[in-house]
């Protein structure tokens, strides 16, 4: 039987949490998914008509928005990084909390930085940055890095970073302090619009079981 939908999870951190709302949407994925030896990247679930592929956070949407995947979930954070038009965002699932701030080294925070023309800043969030900073009226000069931000200041790379932070254990743990909070993050269910459409008699009910499940989850 053809598997016509592919459902794309990051195996990062909100793999542990997305899986149980999965399981109450009605999808259990083979036996191979949960093998950390696997080197598996697709996976066949009990249902006939739907594969769940496992990528990292970011790739979750360039699968969907392509249409190569149809359904996915990630974070609030890559959903409006990439800001892709071919995205749509239905359901936050209420998993996944952290915030998208700005961090210093302690004890050199508290600059005025409206008064500023231009910040350097490293980042993995490149266009939330220098949104985030075009909106104040300063330039925001970024150093794209793709893990280990909290280095930067430290090593001269830059004096401000952007990243996420829940507990805040690694920013203290790197001296760094939060000086602004840039957003709240949490875990969305994203579907390829064109794919919402075509293939609306299997993602229409899939979307609101994860509704369902999430609102049953919240109530309990
Ligand atoms: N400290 C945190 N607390 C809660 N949620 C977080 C935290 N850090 C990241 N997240 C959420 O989890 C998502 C995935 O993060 P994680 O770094 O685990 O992914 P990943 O798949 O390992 O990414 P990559 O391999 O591309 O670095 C983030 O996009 C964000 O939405
Ligand atoms: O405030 P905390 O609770 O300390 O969490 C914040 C950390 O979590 C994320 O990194 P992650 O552990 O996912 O590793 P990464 O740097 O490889 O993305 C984020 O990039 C921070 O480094």
């Amino acid at each position: 039987m053809t598997r016509s939908l592919t459902f794309a999870i990051p195996k990062g951190r909100i793999l542990d949490e997305a899986l149980p709302l999965l399981a109450k949407a009605g999808i259990e994925p083979e036996a191979a998914f949960h093998d950390k030896k696997s080197r598996a990247l697709r996976f066949a679930t009990n249902r006939p008509d739907l594969s769940i592929i496992r990528v990292r956070a970011f790739d979750v949407a360039t699968f969907v928005a392509h249409g190569a995947a149809q359904i996915g979930i990630v974070g609030s954070d890559v959903v409006e990084e990439f800001d892709y038009s071919e995205l749509y965002a239905p359901v936050d699932l209420n998993i996944g909390h952290c915030r998208l701030s700005v961090a210093e080294p302690a004890g050199l925070e508290g600059e005025d930085e409206s008064a500023m023309s231009h910040v350097r800043v490293a980042t993995k969030y490149p266009h939330l940055t220098r949104k985030y900073y075009e909106a104040r009226g300063v330039q925001a000069e970024c150093v794209k890095l793709n893990g280990a931000m909290e280095l930067a200041p430290s090593l001269g790379l830059s004096r401000r970073i952007v990243d996420l932070v829940s507990s805040g254990a690694t920013l203290k743990a790197n001296g760094l302090v939060e000086t602004q909070v840039i957003m709240p993050i949490s875990a969305r269910l994203i579907v390829n619009r064109a794919a919402f459409k075509m293939h609306s008699a299997e993602l229409v009910p899939l979307v609101d079981a994860f509704r369902r499940a999430v609102e049953v989850r919240d109530a309990a």
